[in-house]
């Protein structure tokens, strides 16, 4: 099976030349060698750089360390999980990435941007792990509040249009719920709605904080395959944040496992399967291999 070792941006869109794009502002590029292409002599901009984040918060007086010499290379388009123990500082990197933490030391640059200027570009949606969902209005509503309560920047990304978004409400099979109000919709429907206003923004990157953990396995597992479908048609970077192996492994381009104490990126795993992922990769010796090796390195965590 060919890996994402093979995956390239197009020159063009800057995102990958499979994937049917739905209407982002052409990016910049900022210069960074992402590992893999290092490693094949190739030089392919970084979107996303983490280099050398440190985070230490205070509680009581003491000090908390989180990150400890964190560095990330990203491209546009990838999608990567982080993978790790509790507490090990997943959510930590997820939020100074989107620019809602400060790291004490190091940089991070979207696009050539600090997490601010990003933030201040509408380049981030966010996909909480609760249902943050507006009670009192509609599944529309909910889907396009965002957009229009912020009227956009200059120089920002604009929001999916009408069309586009009603797109999505059919890839998630949630059309004909555009009148239903969040009670009237169950947990895994919730999500979904979740899921397509995350998408709607027309953010270039998406950060997802577990955003499943609340579901049942089956929905969970439904849940994956309608977030790769939103992924592929809209090109969007995801950084996306689980406790589960198997999830990482049938999502991601690559899975970054997290050690504790402080947090650091202890391995990273590029996923050698094809894409579109499908149910039947969940059977087969690749996808056993990686969730293998991944479990390896989380218990060498826990040594
Ligand atoms: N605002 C804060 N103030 C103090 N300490 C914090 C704060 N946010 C996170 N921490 C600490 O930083 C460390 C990393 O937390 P973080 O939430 O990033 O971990 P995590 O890997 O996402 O955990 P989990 O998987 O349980 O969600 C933990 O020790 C946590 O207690």
């Amino acid at each position: 099976m060919v890996g994402p070792s093979s995956y390239r941006i197009d020159p063009e869109t800057k995102r990958p030349g499979n994937r049917v794009v739905l209407g982002f502002a052409a990016m910049s590029s900022s210069c960074r060698i992402a590992p893999d292409d290092a490693a094949s002599g190739t030089s392919v901009a970084s979107f996303i750089s983490v280099d050398g984040v440190h985070k230490i918060f205070r509680r009581k007086g003491r000090a908390v360390p989180a990150l400890r010499g964190v560095d990330l290379d990203i491209q546009a388009g990838e999608f990567v999980s982080l993978l790790g123990p509790s507490g090990c500082g997943k959510s930590t990197l997820l939020r100074i990435i989107g620019g809602l933490v400060e790291p004490d030391a190091g940089t991070v640059t979207v696009d050539g941007l600090s997490p601010l200027d990003a933030r201040a570009a509408k380049s981030f949606g966010l996909v909480p792990q609760a249902s943050s969902l507006v009670p009192w209005a509609t599944v529309d509503r909910n889907v396009r509040f965002l957009s229009q309560l912020e009227p956009r920047r200059s120089g920002g990304h604009d929001p999916l249009d009408d069309d586009q978004i009603d797109d999505l409400l059919d890839t998630v099979g949630l059309r004909d719920f555009r009148g239903a109000y969040p009670h009237e919709l169950s947990g895994g429907m919730q999500q979904r709605v979740s899921l397509v206003r995350g998408f709607a923004l027309g953010a270039p990157v998406l950060l997802m904080d577990e955003p499943f953990a609340a579901l049942d396995e089956i929905t969970r597992a439904d849940m994956r395959y309608l977030l790769l479908e939103l992924w592929q048609r809209t090109g969007t970077t995801v950084i996306f944040v689980t406790h589960s192996i198997t999830e990482a492994v049938i999502l991601s381009d690559r899975v970054a496992v997290m050690a504790a104490h402080p947090g650091r990126i202890a391995a990273l795993d590029t996923i050698g399967l094809d894409r579109p992922r499908t149910p039947e990769m969940e059977d087969t010796d690749v996808f056993h291999d990686h969730v293998r090796i991944l479990r390896t390195h989380l218990l060498d965590q826990h040594a």
